[in-house]
């Protein structure tokens, strides 16, 4: 065996946990605006105030709920009067489910599964709050999963006027928006009370996702497995989507392809191997945060390809009742959300027309979309 070649019981990977998404960064840069913004929200809580309320929305992958994690720990060190509770409203999405987690995270045991209503869970979350003077903050992490039904505006209206129904209650709620197109409006009633710190997460440039993907890349992996072009090959496929969780998934998936071949340096090839699954990553999550009718015309734009929106709307209409308004908002959106891309032709009968073609390979959104 040459000495370029990795003994079976020999591994490229350090630390592999630090490439495992859940694994929050000691080291967290690029977000001291952002951190310092909800730091300033919350404090009030340290002095037994209500705290502000906020609105974080940005793409996915660019630090949202890192930030409120690391901004949590920090806190906790500071009050033991604040309880911080973090709800996944993906899998957490109705307003039961939201507060059986909160109801766990206080009194560490689950709730009768059976019988018992939202309001008597409510009722007993706020009593305890009041009882032990603690002051509760609930970051609804991906809350555009809980905007069906009204379920969202009915959570908030909740939490945000409990102090009304019992008084001495203190709530703060930090709502994450995975998004890049226009924000969900909640109900009037809901904004009269809500009025959130709004903190953007914009995209991280390149130099800055050259920073972060390197530092985990000392981490994770033993000296000079990664090179620094294999390292731009990397950070330039994540510049794609701007979404860090491929970058991650990527050097993961890229270090076992190395394994494999019984390399001990990484090469490009095996990134390009591993971005054949990694860039279905980000597609497959932010496709999951469209309502069925953004599905349904995101699949007919990756059915039809190159389409013009006269036809499309056609097409559309066929299988909902949704008037052209709502239709073009939507085109909108996906065109903001860069799933498409809308340009107008300069040619058609009427003036200009506009373009929709998909900006992934159709196959690669159908098979997200399944
Ligand atoms: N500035 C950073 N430094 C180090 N790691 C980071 C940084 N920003 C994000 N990450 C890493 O990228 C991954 C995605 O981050 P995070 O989950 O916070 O994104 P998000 O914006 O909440 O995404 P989503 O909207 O899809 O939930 C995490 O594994 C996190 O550790």
């Amino acid at each position: 065996m040459g000495k370029d070649m990795l003994m079976w019981d020999e591994t490229l990977f350090k630390d592999g946990n630090v490439l495992e998404l859940d694994y929050l960064p000691d080291h967290f840069s690029h977000r001291e605006s952002q951190m310092q913004s909800l730091m300033y929200s919350l404090r009030p809580a340290l002095r037994g105030m209500r705290p502000i309320n906020s609105l974080i929305s940005g793409p996915p992958g660019t630090g949202k709920t890192t930030t409120v994690l690391k901004v949590f720990e920090e806190m906790k060190k500071h009050s033991e009067d604040i309880v911080f509770i973090k709800v996944n409203c993906q899998m957490d999405s109705t307003k039961f489910a939201v507060i059986t987690r909160v109801y766990q995270g206080l009194f560490n045991v689950s709730p009768p599964s059976s019988g018992v209503a939202f309001i008597k869970l409510f009722e007993k979350v706020m009593n305890y709050l009041i009882e032990k003077e603690k002051t509760l903050v609930l970051c609804l992490d991906d809350i555009n999963y809980l905007y069906h039904e009204g379920h969202a505006d009915e959570v908030m209206y909740s939490l945000l006027r409990a102090h009304e129904q019992y008084p001495g209650a203190k709530v703060g709620v930090i709502a994450i928006v995975s998004d890049t197109g226009k924000l969900y409006q909640f109900d009037p009633k809901v904004n009269s009370v809500f009025l959130p710190e709004e903190i953007a997460f914009p995209r991280y440039n390149f130099s800055e996702l050259q920073d972060i993907i390197g530092g985990r890349i000392d981490l994770a992996f033993y000296p000079n497995v990664v090179m620094d072009d294999v390292r731009d090959a990397i950070v330039e496929y994540v510049d794609l989507t701007g979404d860090l969780r491929v970058g991650i998934d990527l050097l993961k998936r890229s270090g076992l392809n190395a394994e494999r071949r019984a390399s001990k340096t990484i090469l490009v090839e095996d990134v390009e191997k591993a971005y054949e699954t990694s860039r279905l990553l980000h597609l497959r999550r932010s496709v999951q945060s469209l309502t069925p009718d953004e599905k349904l015309l995101l699949c007919l734009i990756a059915e039809n390809k190159d389409v013009q929106t006269g036809d499309l709307y056609i097409l559309f209409h066929e299988k909902t009742d949704l008037g052209y308004t709502r239709f073009y908002d939507m085109v909108n959106k996906l065109s903001e959300a860069r799933y498409v891309d809308a340009d107008f032709s300069g040619k058609g009968m009427r003036g200009r027309t506009r373009i929709i073609k998909p900006r992934y390979q159709p196959e690669d959104i159908l098979k997200c979309l399944e």
